[in-house]
């Protein structure tokens, strides 16, 4: 008989998962990630079952990790919810198996993992592709993912101004009555990304919203959002202008409405950067497309069990 699962809610997972332990474990395997070595990661493309009566969709990301022995896969869902909805739009289960006998060592919540290793990646990005002075930082959205980019992004980097916008501004406000340190709300994205350095795009939009004519030269965008071949949040004029790095090849040609529709060509993925095989282009305009990865999520996932099982 295999022992029970170990169980971890919302609060063990966020406790148990800091930005200074996920960020080099996201870059060593993205980097690993990049070489397409079989026998060392297999992440398949995500499967997605679009729940279309509900406007939702289910996505299954599994990952084999063989050196470090991990197996793992995360069942999330999303959807696109009413304006003024309280719902979350994102909500996520990771489960951990043993890679020798094939049993659950793990159940735990994916929505702080998604949380914190999506902006964790967007910032191993800003760190690679942000303007070298950069001074201002500036958030479209106001939900899970701003926060969590909010959260990384002002503890690794010291920006002089924050921005946020989001499409209602009493949720800006929200946003920022809830975080410690000054942010200037500012009421249309033109206004927020006008003279920004770093733009980090965390929306639910299925249409652009960020237009190339306002991005400063040599800005840096991280677009977090539009994980649908037909969505977008950039334009294609930003799209064909900038530099654009993705996490995986595979998955945004498969899924992001912002480079298949845009016509964009992908340049690099951020673990090919890492791994040195392509530069990081840090003088020109840049855009980080992130889809998110199975392997982003089992390596957190992990790092969650050893902090939880050190404790017990
Ligand atoms: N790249 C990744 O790995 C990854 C991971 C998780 C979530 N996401 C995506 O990031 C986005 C944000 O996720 P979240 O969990 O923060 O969601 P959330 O529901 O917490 O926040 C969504 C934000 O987008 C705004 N918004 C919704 N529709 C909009 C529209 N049409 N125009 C402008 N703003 C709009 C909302 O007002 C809110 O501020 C979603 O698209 C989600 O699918 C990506
Ligand atoms: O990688 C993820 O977890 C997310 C879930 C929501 C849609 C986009 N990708």
């Amino acid at each position: 008989m295999t022992d029970s699962p170990v169980l971890l809610n919302k609060h063990e997972v966020e406790r148990c998962l800091s930005y200074e332990d996920l960020i080099p474990r996201l870059e060593s395997v993205m980097g690993k990630f990049s070489k397409r070595d079989s026998s060392e990661i297999i992440q398949p493309v995500r499967s997605v079952v679009p729940i279309a009566q509900h406007n939702g969709f289910l996505g299954v990301m599994p990952a084999y990790l063989a050196a470090e022995g991990i197996l793992c896969t995360k069942m999330v869902t999303f959807y696109q919810r009413a304006e003024g909805s309280s719902l979350p739009s994102t909500q996520a289960t990771v489960l951990l198996f043993d890679p020798e006998h094939g049993h659950v060592t793990a159940i735990m919540d994916g929505e702080a993992i998604t949380a914190k290793r999506t902006a964790a990646v967007s910032a191993i990005s800003a760190k690679l592709f942000m303007p070298a002075l950069s001074k201002v930082l500036c958030i479209l959205g106001s939900g899970q993912q701003a926060r969590s980019h909010y959260d990384v992004f002002t503890n690794v980097f010291k920006f002089k101004e924050v921005r946020v916008w989001s499409r209602r501004r009493e949720m800006a406000h929200r946003f920022v009555n809830d975080l410690q340190g000054p942010v200037r709300v500012c009421s249309s994205v033109k206004e927020a990304v006008t003279g920004a350095d770093v733009i980090v795009t965390a929306t639910g939009a299925s249409e652009p919203i960020l237009f190339g004519e306002w991005v400063k030269s040599g800005a840096h965008v991280a677009a977090v959002g539009a994980c649908r071949p037909d969505w977008r949040e950039l334009d294609d004029v930003l799209m064909r202008e900038a530099v654009v790095y993705v996490d995986s090849r595979e998955g945004a040609t498969a899924e992001s409405g912002d480079i298949v529709l845009s016509g964009a060509q992908v340049f690099a993925e951020l673990g090919e950067v890492i791994n040195g095989s392509f530069p990081a282009q840090r003088e020109k305009t840049t855009v980080f497309k992130s889809l998110g990865m199975g392997i982003q999520d089992a390596v957190s996932a992990k790092l969650v069990l050893e902090k939880w099982n050190s404790e017990h």
